[in-house]
């Protein structure tokens, strides 16, 4: 029977990268979709820009929105410090196994909590369910029109803090116009745009960070 792209996606770390190693998963993933299949991770050259952002705000909790395979969710946790939390987002039941699966072959599961659901449905539960206050970081990359409906939730389940960071991939390919304009606009954030390439190709993307300023 046919295999999907994640099932594919999958069996390339399986094959290439070495258990417990995130940087040789995220490089088996980043060589299979360069040379065999493109897929919607964040990507090598998007994924540097991520990791100087965690770098930066070293959170100790993240919210990762849009799980699919797990590539920037190792990313992130890879560069987590000891005791942080990431909690990651995926409705998707067939993602959401691939995930748990390449996520456990980088020896990442104890720094990362897969929640199979909704974000609509789940952000606001997270200081009840998960014991979250708020958020360090937030990582926006699910569907597209529901990067500015979750910010606006997240907001009034009191989940940012100023100083908060919202990192959002995508925000020229395919594009988020309504959370940029949102977001570019409003006085309660200050924001910046790091200018990249759509993953594994020549096309313009590129993140945009914004700070929550309370
Ligand atoms: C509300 C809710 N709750 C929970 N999980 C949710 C959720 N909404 C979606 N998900 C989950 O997250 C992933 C979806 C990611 C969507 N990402 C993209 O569509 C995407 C597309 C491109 C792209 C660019 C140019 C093209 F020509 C074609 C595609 C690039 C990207 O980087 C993308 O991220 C997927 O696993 C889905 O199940
Ligand atoms: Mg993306």
């Amino acid at each position: 029977t046919q295999t999907t792209r994640p099932q594919r996606m999958l069996a390339a770390v399986q094959k290439n990268a070495t258990r417990g190693d995130p940087r040789s998963v995220v490089k088996a993933i980043d060589q299979f979709c360069r040379q065999k299949e493109w897929a919607m991770n964040v990507g090598d050259e998007k994924g540097c820009i991520l990791d100087s952002v965690v770098t930066e705000v070293n959170p100790a909790t993240v919210l990762e929105l849009g799980t699919y395979c797990g590539y920037s969710t190792v990313r992130i946790a890879s560069l987590l410090p000891p005791d942080a939390k990431l909690i990651t987002l995926e409705f998707n039941p067939h993602n959401a196994a691939i995930a748990r699966q390449v996520i456990a072959w980088a020896g990442l599961g104890d720094k990362i909590q897969l929640v199979e659901g909704a974000s609509g449905d789940w952000i606001p539960k997270m200081k009840e369910k998960f014991g979250i206050e708020t958020f360090d970081l937030v990582f926006l990359d699910h569907w597209k029109d529901r990067y500015l409906p979750d910010t606006k939730l997240m907001e009034e389940c009191g989940l940012l803090r100023k100083g908060s960071i919202l990192l959002a991939d995508n925000v020229i390919s395919p594009g988020t116009p309504d959370y940029l304009e949102y977001i570019r606009n409003s006085p309660r954030y200050k924001s910046q745009y790091f200018r990249s390439h759509l993953e594994y190709t020549k096309a313009e993307d590129g993140l945009e960070k914004s700070v929550f300023l309370g």
